[in-house]
């Protein structure tokens, strides 16, 4: 039976813990819905990690809606989340609507994820869960705030941590339906997920969270720089590079094609 959003908030109040993980393709998607993650991300980290870029700022939401349709086409099981990229949902409600709006008549997404606590950001998604939008809040470290935050851990002084909680508080009553929380100290994210009662999901936010969510290219050795919470499960690129290599030698060998192919 497929994911939806109330499974999420069952499963936060029984204590299963949600598996959340990235996509930006068709053949990784697939894979990991089958696989049996709960919640799949077309995260916009798949401007560093699928398209090479320094940071997710230069992604467009034509971009992502591309991405966005083709991972869904993999995805059958997961509840499908998407990204609103850098500069399509800031500038205003209305933008932030229209832009969400694409995502949910062109792709198969069930929900959006747009970054920010902040008053304005709290208002925005008020009226995007208004319009009948199911939004994921993302507060802590902000990647599309790099050229303010870096990607340093956020919420490490009281003042600061206790702006992060604010700010949790503030979006679950804006009527998220789940709320990432990104580089954080854990026992934040623990007060944070004791008191909302949404579902938190977590990367580099310790264990307490009600999920966790990792970028696809790292768990599985694909992306030229790991964060530190980010654990490499196994080195694709060294299993990938090996079979390239064998391959050319094949080719270089003559041994690739064989001379009487298989019947
Ligand atoms: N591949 C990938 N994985 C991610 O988890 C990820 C992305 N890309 N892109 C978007 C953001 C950026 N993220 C990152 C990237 C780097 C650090 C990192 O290296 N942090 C160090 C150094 C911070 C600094 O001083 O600049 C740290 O110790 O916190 C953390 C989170 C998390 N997100
Ligand atoms: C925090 C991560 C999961 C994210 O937003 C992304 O991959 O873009
Ligand atoms: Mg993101």
């Amino acid at each position: 039976m497929p994911v939806t959003h109330a499974h999420l908030q069952t499963w936060k109040q029984q204590g299963r813990a949600i598996a959340a993980l990235t996509a930006s393709e068709y053949a990784i998607a697939k894979i990991i819905d089958r696989a049996g993650a709960d919640l799949i991300l077309v995260g916009d980290s798949l401007a560093m990690v699928a398209l090479g870029h320094r940071n997710t700022l230069p992604l467009t939401l034509d971009q992502m809606i591309h991405h966005a349709q083709a991972v869904s086409r993999g995805v059958t099981n997961a509840l499908l989340v998407v990204d609103l990229p850098f500069l399509s949902y800031q500038v205003n409600y209305e933008q932030a609507l229209q832009s969400a709006g694409r995502v949910l008549k062109e792709t198969n997404a069930q929900g959006v994820k747009l970054e920010g606590g902040y008053a304005d950001m709290v208002h925005t998604i008020g009226k995007l869960v208004q319009a009948g939008i199911p939004v994921m809040g993302h507060i802590g470290l902000t990647p599309q705030s790099v050229h303010q935050l870096g990607y340093r851990i956020q919420g490490v002084t009281p003042d600061m941590a206790e702006k992060i909680f604010l700010e949790a508080k503030a979006l679950t009553d804006a009527g998220v339906f789940a709320l990432l929380l990104e580089h954080i100290p854990a026992e934040l994210a623990e007060k944070i997920t004791k008191t909302i009662p949404v579902p938190t999901i977590g990367i580099g936010a310790g264990s307490a969270c009600d999920g966790q969510i990792l970028v696809t290219h790292d768990l599985l050795g694909l992306s030229d720089k790991q964060p530190p919470f980010a654990p490499k499960y196994i080195d694709l690129s060294e299993a990938i590079a090996t079979t390239v290599d064998r391959y050319c030698q094949d080719v270089r060998h003559h041994t690739f094609p064989p001379v009487k192919p298989p019947q």
